[in-house]
């Protein structure tokens, strides 16, 4: 009964999509699609070659080339770009905030739309992002948006810095939190916002499993898997 399901979760950084995906894909059997690592992908790769951030063809042109790849691999995604294993480097600061410059520009999200779409799998997907539910799966079954006050979401990143060894500072987390939202949610091409059809979620005082509970809960009255 799971054929072609598409589950959707946005909503901005620190609100727990990851979280949540990672448990209904391992609890539904479903493929994961994590769309933000494409687009830090794409942040590295521009890093790496010293491209200008501000100019809209030479991202896209690389966007549209770019060698990215996800391996399973014991129970964790390697992400891969040039066959070198990047999964620790996408996720610092200076490749987050830079992913949020290149997700500004239309022609570099045309660019890794297919291969998002491409992700849909007769087993289910469960899609996490920011455009999941409005641009790339428009026709998903469910869609979620999860959100979460901008302090608690920095609480979050503060205490993951903490579990990592890393010491963060927490108005400078909160800040940077704060910019990112105002840039994702303020471009004119697929904006952060919930898909008129997605049901809202806010997890500012739930804890994990409490969120789990109430996204399983919504997919079930949703659809029969
Ligand atoms: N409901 C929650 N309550 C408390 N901490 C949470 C909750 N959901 C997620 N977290 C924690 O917050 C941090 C960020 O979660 P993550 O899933 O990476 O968010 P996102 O993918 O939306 O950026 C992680 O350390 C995660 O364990
Ligand atoms: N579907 C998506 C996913 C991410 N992004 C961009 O990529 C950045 C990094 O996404 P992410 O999901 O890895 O970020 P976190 O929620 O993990 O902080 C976001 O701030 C967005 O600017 C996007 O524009 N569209």
């Amino acid at each position: 009964m799971t054929k072609n399901i598409v589950i959707t979760v946005d909503g901005p950084s620190g609100a727990g999509k990851g979280t949540l995906c990672y448990a209904l894909a391992n609890r539904l059997g479903f493929a994961l699609l994590d769309s933000g690592a494409i687009y830090r992908v794409t942040a590295l790769a521009a890093l790496q070659c010293k491209a200008d951030l501000t100019n809209e063809a030479e991202l896209a042109e690389l966007a549209a080339h770019l060698d990215i790849e996800f391996l399973p691999e014991a129970g964790e995604v390697k992400v891969m770009l040039g066959g070198e294993d990047v999964s620790g480097l996408i996720r610092t600061q200076e490749v987050a905030d830079a992913a949020s410059k290149v997700a500004v520009f239309p022609q570099v999200r045309s660019a890794l739309l297919q291969l998002q779409k491409d992700f849909a799998t007769p087993k289910g997907l469960i899609a996490d992002g920011r455009d999941m539910g409005t641009v790339v799966f428009p026709t998903a079954q469910v869609k979620l948006f999860l959100d979460a006050s901008a302090e608690e979401r920095a609480k979050r990143r503060f205490k993951q810095l903490q579990n990592k060894g890393i010491s963060g500072n927490f108005d400078q987390i909160l800040a940077e939190i704060k910019d990112r939202d105002f840039r994702d949610r303020n471009r004119p091409v697929a904006p952060l916002k919930p898909a008129d059809d997605a049901l809202l979620l806010d997890s500012t005082t739930l804890s994990i499993e409490e969120v789990i509970a109430q996204a399983l809960s919504y997919i079930h009255q949703k659809v029969k898997i």
